[in-house]
Parts: structure tokens; C-alpha cells; sequence
């Protein structure tokens, strides 16, 4: 058996980056760039004005006042997008809009509130403000060249929105890894079939398709197997030709009817490795192949299958995408943490903010066959091998569920 850090090491060692492609941004939220994005221009491109008012030279109004105020004669007006063809001379001015380019001459903006307002041949300034305020100057938020984001990033509202600002219609992203899940077990039924005997539904098929999609990964497809040999190999062959990573849960354990190490091997998957020292998801098998397909033996348990997703596969899909997932925060235990004797636990549970510090406790269904521990909980909440139950007070790692956040 292996340590839950060893596991991490082959992991990241078995990853390829997927190859990218160019797509249009109206569809590429959620997507991770391929290509580090630098500045083609400044921002803002020109001196622009950052108030609908009058471009001015402050010293022509520097003493103007409510009662004296200083009377301009107005030259014309520069509304946002049109060209800043009219000089300020000074005794004169020009009505300019919000965004405008900054006419030559001018080097302060006086709000129209300040003023007589728009639509004379002259304007009356109330109230200077500071020399220089009101006015946007090209550059100031980014100079050419500047690297606005790097490779691996996320595409969320606000690089989307960045990218736009400079023109790009189209960006390079990595192709989202397409994933196959593969369950397997007699006594399983979906949902919407009827239950006899000791027959259960499928839920790892619905909780897994769902992680995928959560991480931002295509389901390529997923496969239900009975327990027979030649009809899993089958469904594994076909599976593995579609994914970039294939995910199996069931059967991987060393029980009569656990046959996928065997069969995953048997197809060529080379075994990296079979059991880690972590609970739940001990059985947990991983390996690659030689195209750089990876494959997760998940255990069945759907505690331990979503524990083994969110530590192990979470990170790896996001590598593939040369990028680097990290949703672990830490938070004092709220109520003890039942540790493992001998090997790294993992217990869904909830953290939350309070008088300014994290706090965590785990739910009080700890099994892993305890789906339903996660409904309500927003974190996996962790912690290394220990004769005694951690106490309340002490400092314990939680990875926030990708789909979750603090305040639920
Ligand atoms: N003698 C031993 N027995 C077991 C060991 C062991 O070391 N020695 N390990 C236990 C641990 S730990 C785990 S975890 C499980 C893992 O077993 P498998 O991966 O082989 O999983 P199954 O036996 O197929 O199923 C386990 C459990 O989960 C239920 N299951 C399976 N698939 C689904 C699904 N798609 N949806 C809902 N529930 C599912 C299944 O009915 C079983 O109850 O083995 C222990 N046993
Ligand atoms: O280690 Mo298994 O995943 O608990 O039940």
C-alpha cells in the first residue's frame, strides 16, 4: 500500500497536457487557456474622459466659485467614439461625454453638475475640481506587453471580459478531457427501474457524471457492466478508446466478483498503483496507458468513489489543462475528528466563517456507503493516521467541493 502523497506523485507523473484548440469566446466560459495572454495596447488606449462634463484647462478655472463663476466659451462637443478634432485654447472649452478621447489642450474635466450645463455657446464653472481630475490617461491600468494572464487559467466573467477589451474574438484553450465512467455490479438497477430483492440503484453513475461536468470535463460516455468478465472487457475496451481518462467504480476490490484490476491490465493499462493508505477508497487502482490514457479504479462504496474523484482526479483533470487545482483551506475543528489508526482519512463535512476565523466540522455519517453525508456538506475535511481522535481546536485541512462554497 502506498501513501496518499506517493499516489499524488505517479499521478502527476502519468499526465499529459491534451492539445489545444482555438475557439470563439462566446463559448469558451469555463474553458482553460493555452496560451499566455499579453497586452496588444495600452489600456486605456487614449486620455479619455471619465465624466459627461466640459474638457477644460484647470488654470482657465481654478478660482471660479458658486457666486463668481467663471464663464467659458464652448467650442463644440466630443461625444464617446468621435474624433477629438477641436483644440481647448484657453478662455474656451468643449462638452465632452463619458469615454470621449481628451481633446489637445485640455487636462482637467469639470462635471456638468459643476456647471451652467450642457447646450450654450458658453458654460459657467461653479466649482473647479482637483487640476488633472475627471480625466482616464492611456496606460494607466495596462501598459503594451503587459501579461494579463497566463496559460491554465480559468475562463471566467472576468477574463472573458478582458479578452474582449483587447479584441480577441477567438482564444486558445485546451480540449476538455472527455471522460468514461464505467459502473459495474449485478445487483444494480437505474433510477426508474423497479427494485427487487437485494437489487440497489446506480447512484455512482449519476454522482461521477456529474463530477466530470462539474470539473469542466465532456462525458464521453458511461457504461453499466454486469458482473461477467467478458462483458466488462467488452464495455472497458470500448470506454478506454473514447476517453482521455477513464474512471470505473466497483469491482476493484479483492472480492469473488472484482475483476477490473485484472481486466484493466489485461487490456494493456500499465498498473502504476493498486491500494493507498488512505480511508475511505483503500482499493483505489490507478494506471496509464501507453497513448497517456489514464485510468481510476474507483471502489464502489459511492463515499469513497467521490473522496477518490475529488483528491486524486480533480487535481489530475485540471493538469491536463497545465493548470493547477487547489481548493484546500484551513479551519479549526469545531467538534473532534475521528482519525484512522493507520491510514490518512478523509470526512466530508461543512466549514464555515465565523468572528473572522474557519471553522470545520465533519458530518455525522462517517461510513462509506453514507451517500447522503454529502447532501449539506461543503467540504472534504482531512487528516493523517492517529491513535486518538484529533481534538476540537485543532488546525485541519478542507478541500471546498468544487461545487460548493463557504456559505453553503
Ligand atoms: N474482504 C474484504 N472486503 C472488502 C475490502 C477488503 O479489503 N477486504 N475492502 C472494502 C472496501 S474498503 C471497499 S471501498 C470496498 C470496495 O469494493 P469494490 O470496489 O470492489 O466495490 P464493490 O464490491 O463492487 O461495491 C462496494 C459497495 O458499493 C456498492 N456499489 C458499487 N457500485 C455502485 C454504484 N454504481 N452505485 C451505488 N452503489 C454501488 C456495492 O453495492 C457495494 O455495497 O470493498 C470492501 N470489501
Ligand atoms: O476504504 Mo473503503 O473505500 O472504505 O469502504
Amino acid at each position: 500500500m502506498i501513501t496518499v502523497q506517493e499516489a499524488h506523485a505517479l499521478i502527476s507523473k502519468a499526465v499529459h497536457v491534451l492539445s489545444a484548440e482555438e475557439i470563439s469566446l462566446h463559448v469558451a466560459q469555463g474553458r482553460v487557456i493555452a496560451e499566455d495572454i499579453r497586452a496588444d495596447f495600452a489600456l486605456p488606449r487614449f486620455d479619455n474622459a471619465a465624466m459627461d462634463g466640459f474638457a477644460v484647462q484647470w488654470a482657465d478655472i481654478r478660482d471660479a466659485r458658486e457666486r463668481r463663476p467663471v464663464t467659458l466659451r464652448v467650442n463644440g462637443e466630443i461625444p464617446a467614439g468621435a474624433p477629438a478634432d477641436i483644440v481647448v485654447e484657453p478662455g474656451s472649452c468643449v462638452q465632452i461625454m463619458t469615454g470621449a478621447h481628451m481633446p489637445e489642450g485640455a487636462d482637467t474635466v469639470v462635471a456638468y453638475e459643476q456647471t451652467s450645463g450642457f447646450g450654450g455657446e458658453t458654460v459657467d464653472i461653479f466649482k473647479p475640481p482637483a487640476a488633472n481630475a475627471n480625466v482616464r490617461y492611456a496606460g494607466e491600468e495596462v501598459k503594451p506587453g503587459d501579461l494579463l494572464m497566463r496559460k491554465g487559467m480559468r475562463l471566467t466573467p472576468a477574463e472573458l471580459g478582458v479578452l474582449a477589451a483587447f479584441g480577441r474574438s477567438h482564444v486558445q484553450v485546451f480540449q476538455r478531457p472527455s471522460i468514461g465512467i464505467v459502473t459495474v455490479g449485478d445487483e444494480l438497477r437505474e433510477p426508474g427501474q423497479r427494485l427487487d430483492g437485494a437489487a440497489i440503484y446506480n447512484s455512482n453513475r449519476y454522482s461521477l457524471e456529474s463530477c466530470a461536468l462539474s470539473a469542466g470535463a465532456v462525458v464521453a460516455g458511461s457504461w453499466h457492466a454486469p458482473d461477467q468478465p467478458d462483458a466488462i472487457a467488452e464495455i472497458l475496451g470500448e470506454a478506454l478508446a473514447k476517453s482521455d481518462l477513464l474512471m470505473t467504480a466497483g469491482g476493484i476490490s479483492t472480492g469473488e466478483y472484482d475483476y477490473i484490476q485484472r481486466l484493466l491490465t489485461g487490456l494493456g493499462v500499465r498498473q502504476q498503483f493498486w491500494k493507498v493508505a488512505h480511508k475511505p477508497g483503500k482499493p483505489l487502482f490507478f494506471g496509464d496507458t501507453p497513448e497517456g490514457k489514464l485510468v481510476f479504479g474507483l471502489p464502489g462504496n459511492p463515499v469513497s468513489a467521490l473522496v477518490c474523484f475529488l483528491e486524486y482526479i480533480m487535481p489530475a483533470l485540471s493538469a491536463m489543462q497545465d493548470g493547477s487545482y487547489h481548493g484546500k483551506i484551513d479551519a479549526v475543528l469545531a467538534e473532534p475528528f475521528p482519525a484512522d489508526r493507520k491510514r490518512y482519512r478523509f470526512l466530508f463535512g461543512r466549514v464555515w466563517q465565523k468572528d473572522g476565523g474557519l471553522f470545520c466540522l465533519v458530518s455525522d455519517k462517517t461510513e462509506s456507503h453514507m451517500l447522503t453525508s454529502l447532501v449539506g456538506s461543503n467540504c472534504l475535511i482531512e487528516a493523517p493516521a492517529a491513535a486518538e481522535p484529533l481534538p476540537a481546536g485543532s488546525v485541519v485541512t478542507c478541500n471546498l467541493l468544487p461545487w460548493s462554497t463557504l456559505h453553503e
